[in-house]
């Protein structure tokens, strides 16, 4: 299996502080604080509507539509841009370009030379060799999802910013896509918004738990062991039990916002 790790050099430690944004003069975010340690892996839950997705835009440097301030850092003092990679729900595949060129397409928006080299090897890292030159409309919805994980792979982040990217799959699938991204993305210092305790809970060396209006962070222990976890462990089932319960104390922010008027 080629190794893909060695790209990523030296993931930083990064560091949201200070955080305010509001939609209309209503704020969404209020000395909000977040901070993603080196290397590790961090997993948002948090209800509908909460600003899981917003605080990622913020981090990723891409425009939220609100009013916002606040101060993004590194531990490294090396500004953030072009170490970022962005894996959506919807695997934004162009579906004209044959797979290959959908793994090499940062560069190539960039003008920059491909290294397709790397690209072939990334391909049979997620099990995928054989498509390289297919178009995506002959692929299921798991093999276009490795795509897009070759595709943030090829980038070379050291910050990873996922945002429900295995929400659509069929639940073996789903734990197959874990299986790998918990291999590949090892080392990097990740950001995976998810609304499935479970999925969190395999994944995740830290779960933060988003809740109110505005909305504040709460740490929540992840269970024991190197993920991905197995999803029958038994502590792994009590930690599922607790987050649900959590999060379903917790008011939906339209509920809030409803009760406020
Ligand atoms: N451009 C915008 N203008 C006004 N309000 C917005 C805008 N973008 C987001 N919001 C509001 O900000 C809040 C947070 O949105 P966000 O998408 O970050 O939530 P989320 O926690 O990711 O939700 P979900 O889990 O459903 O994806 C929501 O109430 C949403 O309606």
């Amino acid at each position: 299996m080629p190794s893909t790790r060695a790209v990523a050099v030296d993931p930083p430690t990064v560091r949201l502080d200070d955080v305010h944004l509001a939609y209309d003069d209503s704020p969404l975010f209020e000395q909000l604080e977040l901070t993603l340690p080196a290397g590790s892996w961090t997993c948002l839950l948090g209800r509908s509507g909460c600003g899981k997705s917003t605080l990622l835009r913020l981090i990723a440097g891409l425009a939220t539509g609100g009013e916002s301030r606040f101060t993004l850092s590194t531990d490294d003092q090396s500004p953030l841009r072009h170490r970022i990679a962005w894996m959506a729900q919807q695997d934004l595949l162009l579906p004209w370009s044959r797979v290959i060129d959908n793994v090499t397409l940062g560069s190539r928006l960039r003008g920059q030379t491909t290294d397709r080299e790397r690209a072939h090897e990334l391909l049979a890292a997620v099990g995928l060799t054989h498509a390289a030159q297919r178009r995506p409309e002959a692929l299921s919805g798991g093999q276009r999802s490795r795509i897009a994980l070759a595709r943030t792979l090829y980038e070379g982040a050291s910050v990873v910013l996922m945002d429900e990217p295995f929400a659509s799959l069929d639940a073996i699938t789903r734990l197959e896509l874990h299986e790998l991204a918990a291999r590949l993305l090892a080392g990097r210092t990740v950001i995976m918004v998810t609304h499935d305790p479970a999925e969190a809970l395999r994944l995740a060396d830290r779960l933060l738990v988003m809740h109110g209006l505005p909305a504040t962070l709460s740490l929540h222990e992840a269970p024991s062991g190197t993920p991905p976890r197995d999803i029958h462990d038994a502590e792994l089932i009590t930690h599922q039990r607790q987050l649900l319960d959590l999060l379903n104390e917790q008011t939906a922010p339209t509920d809030i916002a409803v009760g406020q008027q």
